[in-house]
């Protein structure tokens, strides 16, 4: 008997939003996917909840709040991908409790950020964004005033995690001393060493650059306290999250002359689009970078973000691994070509797989392999049968109480 229980391919579909690569576009095709709607830019929150609620996929970046009440519209979807590193743009335990697993690229635009951080900082050494817009407008100061090498300055990195860490090495290629403040212990790479206060890492280095992720412990990282704490004529750059540093405070310390200079990247309330204007108590001094969140827009990281994050969404599509996805149950799993593969998405409450797997006992259908993970709150269970037919089996899992979804597999 044919199963009528999983989806055709054709029929799955998924939005991606914000110009995501082409490269994402070709995993899904090579895989048999062609349900794609795609969309250069972010989508208004009313476009979006009227697109997310015929999508089993979405694909964004940074632009696009998915916030829980986006996800009540969004009765099909089966996954999420955040083509970037953040994920904080979605309301991740709201999809979490619709047994929706969020995915990531966690490691692909992290070189881009550490080299655009090391530019900013031979830049802002040299006052060269200072002199840079004064002979634009016609000035010419020529002068050594205030001026360095990178060579012997301290480097002092918040957050020592993928991008913290490459920014150490290759800062230490050009003779720069490296330090750092990260929550937990971390291996030291190169001559880099740990320090144990953030106080002592802002009132000791000459540059303080910022990795940490958007987290409510790292809101306001950077408060006016804080920004008191740097050392007279450093530098601070933030490409990070808009949410770690006082602005207010940051422009303050600018006016009052008391830092030499900063690069920020991302900011607390960021334009939704082109259109919309700028605005900034930072736009008025010369002497600081502001780039508009496009530290890991370079044309090597967006290929690699296309195509892992394509690749996860056809991995759980296809074969139900949820490997990497951040706020689910990791499973890993084999290929099941033979066998009928059965997700099944619960609450964790005692009991429930006992009754999953009385419903193989009363059908008298054998298990050929199962996978189970849970996290506080919900569990996975990947079950494979050796059945023709699905249909039957399927609303009966679907009705254990505590279920979230269950589905078969193409
Ligand atoms: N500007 C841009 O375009 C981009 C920005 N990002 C941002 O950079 C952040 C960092 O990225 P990764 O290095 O890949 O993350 P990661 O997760 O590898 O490293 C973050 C590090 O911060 C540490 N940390 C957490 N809370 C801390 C605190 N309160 N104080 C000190 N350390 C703390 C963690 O222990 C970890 O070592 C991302 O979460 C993202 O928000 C990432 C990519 C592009
Ligand atoms: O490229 C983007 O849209 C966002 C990059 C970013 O901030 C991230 O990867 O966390």
């Amino acid at each position: 008997m044919t199963n009528k229980v999983s989806l055709d391919k054709s029929k799955i579909k998924f939005l991606l939003l914000e110009g995501v690569h082409q490269n994402a576009l070709d995993v899904l095709h090579a895989a048999g996917y062609t349900n794609i709607e795609y969309h250069k830019k972010a989508l208004e929150p009313d476009e979006l909840k009227e697109a997310i609620k015929e999508a089993h996929f979405i694909g964004l970046r940074s632009r696009t709040n998915l916030t829980a009440d986006i996800l009540e519209h969004a009765n099909k979807l089966i996954a999420i991908g955040c083509f970037c590193i953040g994920t904080n743009q979605v309301a991740l335990e709201a999809a979490e409790e619709k047994g929706i697993p969020v995915f990531n690229a966690p490691f692909s635009n992290t070189r881009s950020v550490a080299e655009l951080v090391l530019g900013e900082i031979l830049l802002l050494m040299r006052n060269i964004p200072a002199a840079n817009a004064q002979v634009h407008r016609g000035e010419w100061n020529k002068s050594a005033a205030g001026s360095h090498e990178v060579r012997g300055k301290k480097l002092g990195i918040v957050g020592y995690g993928h991008i913290g860490s490459q920014l150490s090495i290759i800062a230490e290629s050009l003779g720069m001393n490296v330090f750092f403040y990260d929550v937990e212990t971390k291996l030291p790479l190169g001559n880099a060493q740990q320090v144990s206060t953030l106080e002592e890492l802002l009132s000791s280095c000459d540059i303080i650059s910022l990795h940490v992720p958007e987290l409510p412990s790292t809101k306001n990282l950077m408060s006016a306290e804080r920004i008191a704490q740097l050392k007279p004529g450093s530098i601070l750059i933030n490409a990070a999250r808009g949410t770690v540093v006082d602005i207010d405070a940051l422009a303050e310390a600018l006016e009052q002359g008391k830092i030499h200079g900063a690069a920020i990247d991302v900011f607390p309330k960021e334009p939704a689009s082109a259109a919309e204007a700028f605005e900034s108590p930072l736009r008025k001094f010369d002497n600081v970078i502001l780039t508009p969140h496009i530290g890991g827009s370079t044309a090597e990281a967006q290929e690699n973000i296309g195509t892992e994050v394509a690749s996860k969404f056809v991995k759980y599509s296809d074969n139900g691994s949820t490997l990497s996805a951040v706020n689910f149950p990791e499973v890993s799993l084999p290929e099941h070509r033979t066998a009928k593969r059965i997700l099944h998405i619960h609450h964790n409450r005692p009991g429930i797989l006992n009754k999953i797997n009385q419903v193989f006992v009363d059908e008298n259908i054998n298990i050929a392999a199962q996978y189970l993970q849970t996290d506080a709150k919900i569990g996975y269970v990947v079950i494979d049968v050796e059945t023709d037919d699905s249909t039957d089996l399927l609303q009966k899992l679907k009705s254990i109480e505590g279920t979230i979804r269950a589905r078969v597999l193409f």
